[in-house]
């Protein structure tokens, strides 16, 4: 019964050869009419044997601003890490709305589609003028050399100065970018982002450095882009969560410890023991 063998192991889903897969087509559209648009599903990363992703479950609403909060090692990281196709998982599963497989698609793919990641530490163009960044960053990555030379169409200038009033650098659309300060920079680099019209924007402990001003104007930057964005921040600074925080997700050792809003994963005394209480 070989042939029988052979047709079990065609059929099984994660195992179909990649010529009878179905192409995934982003112009398919996000499917998020069950709510989520991202679902993490049993997640394992491990690292020689260690896990850093235990059989995470997490998922993520359409729209929502949800604050990921855990002690160092937790796996926030690894978690962006797997969303944005940096990592791949042992088992487990990661959809982008109801139809995108995350896991089938590479880091480009993912971004193109509409997942955009900002990193701690802020990686503009130094050298060149606030508005240039935002024009490079709507050219993508492959047109970022060719874009400086190429001329503006009207709704490229509209969607830069629409984008500089929204993260407010307004006034600063000329300056050197590596003049700004650390906030502005760090508001520039979201601002990037929005230049793609990504979906779901992560962010990764976008206050580390800032002063109170500029957390406090990060706090309005992140509220308002919530609803039109789904966005997920990972952040230590806990004034910083409770002022932008409607719902909350602690990690523990690579899995969900605790899930609901700061008042209750405050109050929550596992989550005090592992995390609040250090
Ligand atoms: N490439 C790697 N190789 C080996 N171990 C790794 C690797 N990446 C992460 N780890 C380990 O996996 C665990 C989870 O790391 P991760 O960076 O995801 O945690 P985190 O919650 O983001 O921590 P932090 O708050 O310190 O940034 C840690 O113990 C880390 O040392």
């Amino acid at each position: 019964m070989k042939w029988l063998e052979t047709t079990r192991e065609v059929m099984r889903r994660d195992q179909v050869f990649d010529v009878v897969r179905p192409a995934q087509s982003v112009s398919a559209g996000l499917d998020t009419r069950h709510g989520p648009i991202l679902y993490l599903e049993d997640v394992t990363v491990s690292f020689d044997g260690f896990r850093a992703l235990d059989e995470l479950t997490l998922y993520i609403d359409d729209g929502e601003l949800r604050c990921i909060i855990g002690p160092n090692g937790a796996g926030k990281s690894t978690m962006m890490d797997v969303i944005t196709g940096r990592t791949r998982p042992d088992h487990g599963a990661a959809w982008f709305g109801q139809r995108l497989d995350l896991l089938r698609m590479d880091e480009t793919e993912i971004a193109r589609a509409g997942i955009g990641r900002k990193f701690q530490k802020p990686t503009v163009f130094p050298n060149h003028r606030v508005v240039e960044n935002l024009e490079l960053a709507m050219a993508g990555p492959r047109g970022v050399w060719s874009a400086l030379g190429a001329r503006l169409s009207v709704e490229g200038r509209d969607r830069i100065d629409s984008v500089l009033e929204e993260i407010g650098l307004g006034e600063a659309g000329y300056e050197l970018a590596g003049k700004l300060s650390h906030g502005q920079k760090q508001w520039l680099e979201i601002g990037m982002l929005l230049m793609q019209d990504p979906r779901v924007l992560l962010v990764d402990e976008p206050v580390a450095g800032m002063t109170h001003q500029e957390m406090d104007r990060t706090a309005e930057l992140l509220t308002r882009l919530a609803g039109r964005h789904s966005v997920v921040v990972v952040e230590h600074d806990m004034e910083f969560v409770r002022s932008i925080a409607r719902q909350v997700t602690v990690l523990h050792q690579g899995a969900v410890l605790a899930e609901g809003s700061m008042d209750e994963v405050q109050s929550d005394p596992r989550v005090v023991e592992v995390y609040l209480g250090e």
